[in-house]
């Protein structure tokens, strides 16, 4: 099991993937299908054919996302997988790789399918470039699919397994298989048995000669690898794991080895428990005029903010009350509870909350880390406190506008950022202060094609001394991004005196000031 220790962009992530109800999981919710196939059984192939490139002999290949450079191969083809790398690119954040995103993809579909909880690891790596093009296909012969799993590590009996475990879910498209279903069928996805579930009927059906799998009794004898597969061994794996726990039990092992098939380079972690206390943002070295107070949202907590200084100062401390639920104010305490997933629900957790603190602290002092307690519950990062790295460069969400598209829709057209360098640091000779902005690989997948990177722009920020004064031994520096809806986040970079700072923040945290665009003269 893998502790959360904040800051973590990484596991923060992940875990908000798996277990908060978003995005990510909404595609799959009730596991309905459309033309008798499910997103869960486009995400089940990608992962697969992805994982296929893996060879044992030198442990490279695997689950690595390669798959976004192959989608143009015939073995890969059919609109699902393009459409299926983009949707499950849409939980990404710079510091997660999409192969670990494809892995989660399996867990939470099949999950949702009715299937077995498969557990989750990650730190997968991102390919750079295409793979070999291994992945089996239906008109080849059972010597050439025993070898092919042989190479990619998983045994003749494991073989049938998980291609069972696979052809539970979704079926074959005619207008990509034309050989293989027969142009009379009138579905346009010939299922591979009569559930879109995550079932074992796929192996009863299979046994009981009712199977309508067209791998196994389509008109063309030579696209039968379901059937040549299946019944490779006299039927006897497929005996094997007929009754629907023996189903579960194996697909759950047999898909986990699959989603960690991964290069030998790659070691990973977990699985990941659902983070039951989680901090998404504060501004507590606030340069702004903010209240004093942090306060409790409606949801009836009582938080109470406790804080050291930082450095020499580090025996100030000092403790926040909330007084009166401020749930607007740019200062205040709030606690806000988010939707658990599915898979959290099965893990145990109902309710999943958020805290946002913003509190003034004396800049001579600054914040050296912050705990908190929540009903009484002491919340303190395993013990070592929610450690601030730094105070050289801030982020100023109460100085940072959103502008939306005029008339006031809650489409936002740019957001101005506003940082906060100490003064001395912004004085030296070679300071330099620049943002890379990460823009969202989903949207890139849509208008330019699976094989795109993440677009990262660089951007140079400029002195606000106008709009924004130097205060508080602080100077502020801005830019603005345009088109924030397709802005990830973005990564801040000072460099000053050979020291470096950097620092990331996520476009749900960018401001807290909201501002229709005709109300202004900014862009
Ligand atoms: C010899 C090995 C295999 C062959 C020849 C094969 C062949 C195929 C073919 C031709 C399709 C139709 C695809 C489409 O029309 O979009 C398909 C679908 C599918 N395959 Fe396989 N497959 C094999 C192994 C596997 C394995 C090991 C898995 C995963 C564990 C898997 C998972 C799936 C899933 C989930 C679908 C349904 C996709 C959808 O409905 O969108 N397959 N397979």
């Amino acid at each position: 099991q893998q502790v959360f220790q904040w800051p973590d962009h990484q596991l923060s992530a992940l875990e908000d993937g798996l277990y908060m109800q978003g995005p990510f999981l909404d595609e799959v919710r009730n596991c309905e299908g459309r033309d008798n196939t499910t997103t869960t059984a486009q995400w089940v192939r990608l992962a697969y054919h992805d994982s296929a490139t893996h060879d044992i002999a030198d442990g490279s290949g695997g689950l690595d996302a390669s798959i976004r450079f192959e989608l143009d191969r015939q073995q890969n083809i059919g609109s699902g997988m393009t459409d299926s790398v983009q949707e499950i690119s849409n939980s990404m954040n710079p510091f997660t790789s999409l192969a670990d995103f494809m892995a989660m993809a399996v867990t939470i579909g099949v999950h949702t399918c009715g299937g077995p909880s498969i557990p989750f690891r990650y730190g997968r790596i991102d390919a750079t470039s295409a793979g070999p093009a291994t992945v089996p296909e239906p008109q080849q012969s059972l010597d050439e699919h025993i070898q092919s799993f042989k190479r990619q590590g998983f045994s003749q009996s494991d073989m049938i397994k998980l291609v069972a475990c696979g052809h539970t879910l979704g079926g074959v498209r005619k207008v990509d298989f034309p050989l293989v279903v027969s142009a009379d069928t009138q579905a346009r996805v010939a299922s591979f048995d009569t559930t879109t579930q995550f079932d074992n009927v796929i192996v009863t059906q299979y046994l009981d000669g009712t199977t309508r799998d067209v791998l196994v009794v389509g008109e063309n004898v030579t696209t039968r690898s379901d059937a040549r597969i299946f019944g490779s061994d006299q039927n006897v794996t497929m005996q094997s794991i007929s009754s629907p726990e023996d189903f579960s039990n194996t697909c759950r092992d047999i898909l986990q080895r699959m989603i960690e098939t991964v290069p030998k380079t790659v070691n990973l972690v977990g699985p990941i428990e659902p983070i039951a206390n989680k901090v998404r943002a504060y501004t507590l070295n606030t340069i702004s005029d903010s209240p004093t107070n942090t306060s409790s949202s409606a949801t009836n907590q009582t938080l109470k903010l406790f804080w050291e200084g930082q450095g020499t100062a580090s025996n100030s401390t000092g403790s926040v009350d909330p007084s009166e639920p401020a749930f607007d104010s740019p200062g205040g305490g709030r606690t806000i509870n988010m939707f658990a997933s599915f898979e959290a629900n099965a893990a145990g957790v109902n309710s999943m909350a958020a805290y946002f603190f913003s509190a003034q602290i004396p800049l001579d002092v600054g914040l050296g880390k912050f705990w908190f307690t929540a009903d009484g519950e002491t919340v303190d990062n395993n013990g070592k406190g929610f450690v601030i790295e730094q105070l050289e460069l801030l982020h100023d969400p109460d100085r940072s506008l959103l502008f939306f598209v005029p008339p006031q829709t809650f489409d936002v057209a740019s957001v101005r950022l506003v940082f906060a360098v100490r003064s001395e640091t912004a004085a030296a000779a070679d300071f330099s202060i620049s943002m890379d902005v990460h823009g969202s690989l989903s949207n890139a997948i849509f208008s330019e094609g699976p094989g795109v990177d993440v677009p990262v722009t660089t951007v140079q920020l400029t002195p606000d001394d106008t709009t924004n004064p130097p205060a508080d031994g602080y100077r502020f520096f801005a830019a603005t991004v345009q088109d924030e809806s397709d802005v990830q986040s973005v990564i801040v970079t000072v460099e000053s005196g050979g020291q470096k700072f950097t620092l990331y923040v996520e476009s749900t945290e960018f401001a807290t000031h909201l501002f229709p665009t005709e109300l202004s003269s900014e862009p």
